[in-house]
């Protein structure tokens, strides 16, 4: 309250001195203001206006298969076998087929990579505006263009538009936000402390490009897995090889386009980034080709071959595999609200989601309400072609013979004492009218069961009933993977209590995923869910050598040159000079330091002496 009177006393003032500087009444100054305000608003208007419209705009063509919803056309069979010089492609919800890619040899990825090196050499020197500007190329493509990118993903993948936009679109944008706004400010080099001893020195780190990142991905987001590494990397200063999924190749052809429109409407280097299809041997030969880096995500078994095959180059590597991440339901917990979220943190993209719930850990005070409220939602939710005439919550399994898998671990759970609850019962086989398997609800799911150990990575949610806050932090902690985690409680303090308590790389507080809209923040895993960090402050800094430079701070003043006692050849009182020097720095109290500088002085003016520089009798 008085600061609000001091402040208006001050622009009482203020408006009094105005008055006897100008000569005008108090009316017309405040006119004057408001005018003010008005035209340095229209200027902000007038130059976001002018921004936007010279952000050049890429047209990419989508062919037939890319730009329409459903077209009849011959039916793909996974048991047909494949020329393995090539990557059949077909939607997963029909089955449709797309056509082929080509499976990328050793030789050709090893020539992709020698591509990528050389425009690397050019797009180390762009500057921050011009990696800007071509992220600002893609963002407002992204924008004109969305419905285009959910529907070759849809196709691509199997996944509901709804659960591309979130997926794919919205997170690719909030990165490429990121970047353009906070990207510079951590790659630009970094002032730190010099230390005592070096108290005449300048100290910074310098971002410097690694050169060429090699990125690995899967094929649950064939467009944000792309658009994620890629965008890091050339903010950072690199090019990028990407080997993307053999599961999901197709989309590359139209997001392939976008990102070549884009790179030649930014002015970058053409080759700046590459694409890679095909198997294994593909991925292999680009951890063994000569990348200065390499992004896997993927499973864990295939993590570690790539980690194998990284160590014969020393290839640094990050590892973001997989995940089984709890969700901690209090009894407490505002229980309309943790239902709707739990259902998008197991349904969302089918629950082929590396940081997806797969272990729902609910309260025994709420356990059957829980369920109650759950059940019938579950069981209405509807399943099916996600470019079909009809709105779909789910869609297909993208990976062949996954739908098989996951039902192998429900089987299993129920054959132990899981309740089947909803979904569970394999609607086709693979091959016939798409890969599906039905959303899947399993309650007391116990340790023992297959589906407590390995990931799931399909629409199945495992409830599991719990007492005391130490037993359900016992119980989530007690599994191989530690990606990410969600807590919700009535107590803002006691959910982040047992948050605090959980092994993973990632805690959301009362909500689930939103570690991830924050891209500011790291994304990875411990334990089998591997190490480093993709995303966030760290990931984009983790694409460049973290340079340490050091320099004289007052060149004119002060220059390094070796102390006289320690030039070679050594004075008979170097080892003294160097025990004043110790005790000067870094003795405790200002005994010793005055102690250290007399000795020092000794040894400078005397430079015969043996001085002692040893440590004062009183201490
Ligand atoms: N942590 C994360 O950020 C994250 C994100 C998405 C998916 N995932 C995980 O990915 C897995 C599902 O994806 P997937 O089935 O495509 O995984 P995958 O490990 O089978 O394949 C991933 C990629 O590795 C390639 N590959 C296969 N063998 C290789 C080899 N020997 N050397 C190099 N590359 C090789 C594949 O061709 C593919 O492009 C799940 O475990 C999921 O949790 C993790």
């Amino acid at each position: 309250m008085e600061a609000m009177q001091e402040a208006m006393h001050a622009l009482r003032a203020l408006v009094n001195q105005g008055i006897a500087l100008t000569g005008f009444t108090e009316t017309q100054l405040l006119q004057l203001a408001v005018a003010a305000v008005v035209a340095l608003g229209l200027v902000y208007l007038f130059k976001d206006v002018i921004s936007t419209l010279c952000i050049p705009t890429i047209k990419v063509s989508p062919t037939d298969n890319e730009a329409n919803d459903i077209i009849d056309a011959v039916k793909y069979s996974p048991v047909q076998p494949v020329d393995k010089d090539v990557v059949p492609c077909y939607d997963p919800s029909t089955m449709q087929a797309l056509g082929f890619k080509p499976a990328m040899s050793a030789a050709e990825v090893r020539t992709r990579i020698a591509r990528a090196r050389e425009a690397s050499k050019v797009w180390r020197k762009s500057s921050f505006s011009q990696r800007r500007k071509l992220l600002r190329i893609l963002l407002k493509f992204i924008v004109d263009n969305m419905e285009t990118i959910c529907r070759v993903s849809a196709r691509d993948s199997g996944k509901p538009i709804l659960d591309a936009i979130v997926g794919e679109v919205v997170v690719t944008c909030e990165k490429i936000h990121w970047l353009c706004m906070e990207g510079e400010r951590y790659l630009r080099p970094e002032h730190r402390s010099s230390g005592i001893m070096s108290f005449y020195k300048a100290a910074r780190v310098e971002y410097v490009p690694v050169g060429v990142v090699g990125a690995i991905v899967p094929w649950n987001y064939p467009f944000h897995n792309v658009l994620n590494p890629m965008t890091a990397a050339l903010f950072a200063g690199n090019a990028l090889v990407i080997k993307v999924s053999e599961h999901a190749s197709w989309s590359t052809g139209y997001y392939g386009r976008m990102i070549d429109a884009a790179l030649e409407a930014a002015g970058a280097p053409a080759d700046l980034v590459q694409i890679v299809t095909g198997y294994g041997e593909a991925g292999n030969a680009l951890v063994t080709g000569g990348v200065d880096k390499v992004i896997f995500v993927g499973s864990t078994q295939v993590g570690k071959l790539v980690m194998r095959a990284a160590a014969e180059t020393l290839t640094p590597v990050v590892l973001e595999l997989g995940g089984k991440d709890a969700f901690i339901v209090a009894e407490d917990a505002d229980l309309n609200a943790v239902v709707q979220i739990s259902l998008k943190a197991a349904y969302l993209n089918c629950g082929q989601n590396c940081a997806g719930g797969e272990r729902f850990f609910v309260h025994e005070k709420v356990y059957d309400k829980f369920l109650e409220k759950v059940i019938p939602l579950v069981r209405n939710l509807r399943q099916g072609n996600p470019l079909g005439p009809d709105p779909v919550d789910c869609g297909a399994m993208c990976m062949p013979g996954l739908a098989e898998k996951v039902h192998g671990l429900v089987e299993d759970a129920v054959a132990r004492g899981a309740q089947l609850l909803a979904g569970g019962q394999l609607r086709s086989a693979s091959g016939a009218g798409g890969q599906f398997y039905p959303p899947t609800l399993l309650a007391d799911v116990r340790p023992g069961m297959k589906i407590w150990e390995e990931e799931v990575f399909g629409p199945v949610m495992s409830v599991v009933r719990w007492s005391t806050d130490d037993e359900v932090v016992e119980l989530a902690n007690d599994c191989a993977f530690g990606l990410g985690s969600s807590v919700f409680a009535g107590s803002q303090r006691r959910a982040r209590d047992i948050a605090s308590r959980l092994e993973a790389g990632m805690s959301a507080i009362n909500d689930f995923g939103t570690t991830y809209m924050c891209q500011s923040l790291p994304f990875g895993g411990v334990k089998h869910s591997g190490f480093d960090r993709f995303a966030g402050v760290e990931g984009l800094r983790g694409l460049c050598v973290p340079k340490a430079v050091c320099e004289d701070r007052f060149p004119m003043l002060m220059k390094s040159s070796i102390p006289p006692p320690w030039e070679f050849p050594v004075k008979s009182n170097a080892v003294a000079f160097g025990r004043s020097l110790v005790t000067m720095f870094y003795g405790p109290g200002l005994l010793y330091k005055v102690h250290g500088l007399a000795a020092l002085l000794h040894c400078l003016m005397f430079p015969g002496s043996y001085g002692t520089g040893a440590k004062p009798k009183a201490a």
